[in-house]
Formats: C-alpha cells, sequence, structure tokens
C-alpha cells in the first residue's frame, strides 16, 4: 500500500502561497485571519492549533477570539459583524459545529460570504455548485481534490464513492469529484448494507467522511482502490484516528493516514483561502 501523505502536498501548497505573502506585503497588504471559537472543544483546540502554527510559518496574522460555551447568539453575531466591517480581516473561520444555543444556518448566514474562507455561506456554496469562482470551497473538500490532483490521480472515468452527506464534506467533494469526470456514488446513514457494500467495493477511489473510528472495515472495500480517509476522531489514547479500518486501508492501492493525511493538507488550503481573499480585497480597493 502507498500512503498517501499530506505533508508533501500541504508543502507544495504552502510554498506557492507564500510566494504570495511576500508579494502582498511587498504592498503593505498583510493577509489577516480572524478565528472564533465558542466553547472548549477538544477537536476545536487541536485545529485551532494548527492553524496558529501554520499561520505563523507563513507570514500571515491571526486574530483568536474565544467566547465561553453559553454566550448569547446575539454576542456571536456581533463579533462576526465587526469582522465582516474590518477591512484588515480578509478571512474569518468559525469552529464548529457550534454548541447547541445556535442555529447554525442563521451564523453561516451573517458572514460576508468574501471572508468565508471555509465555505460556510451559501455564496461559497454558490461558487462550488456554479463553477462562478466566488467564495471559497469548504477547506477539506478541496483537501481531498489537491491530494488526488498531487499525486497524479486522475477522476476522468473514475467511480468516485463518498461517503457522508456533510455540507462540510460529502456534497461539495461530490460537485468538485463530478467537475473532473468522475461518476460518484454518496453513501449516507441511510444507505442500505446492501448498497453500501456494492458502493464500497465496485469503486476506484473512496473518500470517508463519517466521523467514525474504524467505520470502513476491509467487507466494504474492494481490490486496488485509492482512499482518503477525511475522519478526525478521538483515538482513545489521547490522539486522532481516522474512519479506516487499518485492515482496509493496508488492502488498498494507496491510502492517506490520520494523522499525516487530508488533515494537514486541510489547513495549507485554508492559509490559501486566506491569501486569495487578500489579494481579491486588494483588487477591489483599487
Ligand atoms: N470550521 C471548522 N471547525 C472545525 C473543523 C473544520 O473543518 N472547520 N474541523 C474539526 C475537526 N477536528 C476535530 O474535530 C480537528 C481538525 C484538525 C485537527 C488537527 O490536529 N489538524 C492538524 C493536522 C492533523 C492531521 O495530520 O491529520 C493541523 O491542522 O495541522 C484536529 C481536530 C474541528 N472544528
Amino acid at each position: 500500500m502507498i500512503e498517501l501523505k499530506g505533508k508533501p502536498v500541504a508543502d507544495d501548497i504552502k510554498e506557492r502561497a507564500f510566494k504570495r505573502v511576500e508579494e502582498l506585503r511587498s504592498q503593505g497588504i498583510i493577509p489577516k485571519i480572524a478565528t472564533i471559537r465558542v466553547g472548549d472543544d477538544p477537536g476545536d483546540i487541536a485545529y485551532e492549533h494548527g492553524i496558529c502554527s501554520r499561520a505563523e510559518e507563513m507570514g500571515i496574522d491571526i486574530k483568536q477570539k474565544v467566547f465561553a460555551g453559553d454566550i448569547s447568539q446575539e454576542r456571536l453575531l456581533a463579533k462576526i459583524a465587526a469582522y465582516n466591517e474590518d477591512q484588515d480581516i480578509h478571512g474569518v473561520l468559525i469552529f464548529r459545529p457550534l454548541p447547541k444555543q445556535f442555529d447554525d444556518k442563521t451564523i453561516c448566514k451573517a458572514l460576508d460570504f468574501r471572508k468565508d474562507v471555509d465555505g460556510i455561506t451559501a455564496g461559497s456554496m454558490a461558487g462550488v455548485f456554479t463553477g462562478s469562482g466566488e467564495g471559497f470551497p469548504p477547506c477539506t473538500a478541496e483537501a481531498c481534490i489537491r491530494m488526488l490532483d498531487y499525486y497524479g490521480y486522475d477522476l476522468t472515468g473514475k467511480k468516485v464513492t463518498v461517503f457522508g452527506r456533510s455540507l462540510v464534506i460529502g456534497k461539495p467533494v461530490t460537485v468538485m469529484a463530478l467537475d473532473r469526470n468522475a461518476t460518484v456514488t454518496i453513501c449516507h446513514s441511510r444507505t442500505t448494507p446492501e448498497i453500501l457494500r456494492e458502493a464500497g467495493k465496485n469503486a476506484d477511489v473512496l473518500i470517508t467522511a463519517v466521523g467514525r473510528a474504524n467505520f470502513l472495515t476491509r467487507d466494504l472495500t474492494g481490490e486496488d482502490q485509492i482512499i482518503l480517509d477525511v475522519g478526525i476522531n478521538d483515538d482513545g489514547a489521547g490522539g486522532i484516528c481516522g474512519d479506516v479500518d487499518p485492515q482496509a486501508a493496508s488492502a488498498a492501492a494507496a491510502a492517506s493516514p490520520v494523522p499525516g493525511g487530508v488533515g494537514s493538507v486541510t489547513t495549507a488550503v485554508l492559509m490559501d483561502h486566506v491569501v486569495t481573499a487578500a489579494a481579491r480585497s486588494a483588487l477591489q480597493e483599487k
């Protein structure tokens, strides 16, 4: 099995983005991301940590806002409105899912789609579905496609099965794979076991974004497949693990590990989006 490591892909994205950061800085523009975390979810904190390190190494400014888990929706909306107005902030990332007192749709709607570097607004989603180039695709969905591109896997004529139908990964990655001429099947919680097995076994590429450790077992996979594991789960020992069972991963032709796979590319894509948002705002000012 070939291990599809994320590091070379992330390094390639960061190297190109860093050149653009230098160019922008020479024009007096410092790309800046604002992150908003509500509460102390360990997954959010781990992701926040990765974002901070990556921003620092790339010369991107970061403003971190942390709210207690019981703040009101009005306070969060006021912070988003302030960041929408702040000309120095080019991208805003809200750690999600948010605690239960928030209406996710209202929060997503409140963000200016030009600053939506993680593809949560209807404007960004329209960009993905219409190919208009507006907004930004969700970072993890784009990271999957960047992984396949980097490792030279052409999706034309290939069968792709996506496990998970979320707006963050399943749906957008489906559209992005379609745009690369793949034939895509999406499986979800209501897919019958028979269809799940058939869709798993018959695909050329499997993308798992279910969020359940060991979800993709060997009986759901076929031969000579490429597996992208997008799951980030608590491994019960202070670390993270993906959705793919080790036996299924080792039987594949190529598979991405967790950690060290799609996750590290996701953060690099996020930085790339911040740089693009900064460049777009500079163009608008001219
Ligand atoms: N707005 C968002 N909020 C959150 C997201 C997201 O994609 N958008 N993801 C979750 C996922 N998460 C745990 O629940 C999580 C994500 C990333 C990491 C992490 O450690 N990332 C490392 C790379 C890890 C790897 O190699 O796979 C990094 O960024 O460098 C941990 C947990 C949280 N909220």
